[in-house]
């Protein structure tokens, strides 16, 4: 058996696509979180279809993911980044269509600020996109700069635009 005792931080990982099988897609990567020996996947939201943010472009599907892990925040950055391309993610227009993004919103309770990897993610507290799933797994998850909950963080914001898709 898996020994998953070092599997010691919480993280938060946003899932979103907007191209091709969404929903597969987004299985998909799930799956893949799973397979990898050092993050134990602990919770996943629903599936929600969301309006887009951006230049205009079709619907995304988003959802969140909370996984434990030993890897460090710039390894497990690298292992989505790896996902992703092998999911067929091609970085082109700044918000543009995607057939797969996933973003690492939180790390336990850290704050990074590096070139590569901002933690918790810069845009996340705007992102109705993202706050709504989350609080779904994680309500009680305080975020680290604002200190307030994600529940809270997500009462504030506008719902429109994001809708829960059936199982
Ligand atoms: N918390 C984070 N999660 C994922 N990528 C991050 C994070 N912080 C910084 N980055 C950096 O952002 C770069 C661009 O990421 P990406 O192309 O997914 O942005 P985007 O999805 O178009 O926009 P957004 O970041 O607003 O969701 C990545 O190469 C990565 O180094
Ligand atoms: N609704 C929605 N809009 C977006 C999204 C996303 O995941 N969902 N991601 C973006 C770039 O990361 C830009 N715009």
């Amino acid at each position: 058996m898996t020994d998953l005792s070092l599997n010691n931080s919480l993280c938060a990982i946003g899932l979103g696509s907007n191209l091709g099988n969404s929903r597969a897609t987004l299985i998909g990567a799930i799956e893949r979180l799973q397979i990898q020996p050092q993050i134990e996947l602990i919770a996943v939201s629903s599936w929600y279809q969301t309006a887009p943010i951006g230049p205009p472009q079709p619907d995304y599907l988003n959802g969140c993911a909370t996984v434990k892990t030993s890897l460090t925040p710039l390894d497990l950055l690298s292992i989505l980044q790896s996902i992703e391309t092998d999911f067929g993610r091609v970085r082109q227009e700044v918000w543009g269509a995607r057939t797969l993004d996933l973003d690492l919103l939180l790390y336990d309770n850290l704050i990074i600020d590096l070139p590569t990897l901002q933690i918790p993610h810069p845009r996340m507290l705007e992102r109705a996109f993202v706050l709504i799933p989350l609080a779904e797994i994680a309500p009680d998850w305080h975020e680290p700069k604002s200190g307030d909950s994600i529940a809270t963080l997500c009462n504030k914001l506008e719902c429109a635009g994001v809708k829960l898709l059936p199982e």
